[in-house]
């Protein structure tokens, strides 16, 4: 089934046109699904983007974060459910110019210059950005002269950035927008992309750094195997996972019954040092201040990587459950 196809009579096209104005939705995605052969790369997603958010999705390699986006853009149609990106089809909001995109697959054009090269782009749109502001926005100004087959990575990757934002679109999409970059040029990168953000844009990114999607996204949603597994802010995740590691000394204690305390989820020990995972760290600390166990005592939240962790793992262990119980029904 298509987009279109999916988008039903004209009353409700006009309902949803209605609600989307309304709500401010940029992104819907309405129990989506796409497979390719046996592989369930998108099963039964459902996602709304407010207009003006950042938000990252995360996922481990293979987890459906590319379809996801191919979706999204309308490189791909769903098999079921349906995309809608503003008040119409993924389609008709690209041909618009309203939605920009750095895939992961770019490639250089040669002989033009970065300014041609984005001034060409530009002139393809209704409404493009002014070409001086999409190189300046993307940290190309010093370098608009230079040949765009030429570049390193890093100013590579600021070129298909100013490409993206050429059509001055009000969502950008981003599929591992800083892979292979060094420190300086993600944090660059990162400049760029929250000045764009600042506008008031969307801007969804898919990433496997995890610390850029604590730092630059308003909202994380976490896919596995084609499904989201999490979705809200890095807090939010942070606590769904186990929320927080309480650590202390052992100094010679046994780390016997640390398991049983309250909230306790899991126990780490490492040397004469016990991690503690905890879903209610009040609770925690009274029961180890009762066995006089708080020497040097820590307690702070999950990372986002810890979190991350959590969530997949116990998705995998589900994913293995499934294929076993369907192998023995066989
Ligand atoms: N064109 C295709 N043909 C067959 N299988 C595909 C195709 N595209 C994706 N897949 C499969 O669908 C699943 C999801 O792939 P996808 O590229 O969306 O994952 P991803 O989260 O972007 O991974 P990565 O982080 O490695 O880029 C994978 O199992 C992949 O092998």
């Amino acid at each position: 089934m298509t987009n279109e196809q999916a988008s039903s009579t004209p009353a409700a096209q006009a309902a949803t046109r209605a609600a989307d104005a309304v709500d401010g939705t940029a992104v819907a995605f309405a129990a989506v699904t796409k497979t390719f052969g046996h592989v369930r790369a998108v099963d039964g997603i459902d996602l709304r983007i407010r207009r003006g958010e950042t938000v990252a999705l995360l996922g481990r390699n293979g987890a459906g974060k590319s379809t996801t986006i191919n979706l999204l853009l309308g490189l791909d149609t769903p098999d079921s459910g349906r995309v809608r990106l503003f008040d119409g089809t993924p389609e008709r909001a690209v041909g618009a110019g309203r939605v920009g995109a750095m895939l992961q697959d770019g490639r250089p054009v040669p002989r033009v210059t970065i300014r041609e090269l984005v001034d060409f782009v530009a002139r393809t749109y209704p409404r493009p950005l002014p070409v001086d502001e999409a190189l300046a926005l993307a940290g190309l100004t010093d370098l608009a002269g230079r040949r765009a087959d030429r570049l390193s990575g890093g100013q590579a990757q600021r070129v298909r950035f100013a490409v993206a934002l050429a059509g001055n679109p009000e969502l950008i999409v981003l599929d591992e927008p800083t892979a292979a970059l060094d420190v300086e040029a993600r944090e660059a990168f990162w400049d760029s992309m929250r000045g764009y953000a600042r506008r008031g844009n969307t801007v969804l990114f898919s990433t496997h750094y995890l610390e850029e999607a604590d730092t630059h996204a308003d909202r994380i949603v976490v896919v596995d195997s084609g499904r989201i597994l999490a979705d809200g802010t890095a807090d939010e995740l942070k606590r769904a996972a186990g929320g927080t590691t309480v650590s202390f000394d052992l100094a010679g204690g046994s780390s016997e019954g640390l398991a049983a305390l309250p909230g306790v989820t899991s126990v780490e020990i490492r040397g004469d040092r016990a991690h503690v995972r905890s879903d209610d760290s009040d609770a925690t600390v009274r029961a180890l201040a009762e066995r006089d166990a708080v020497r040097r005592l820590q307690v702070a939240p999950v990372s986002l990587n810890e979190a991350f962790l959590t969530l997949t793992r116990a998705s995998a262990a589900r994913t293995a459950q499934d294929a076993h119980s369907l192998e023995m029904s066989r």
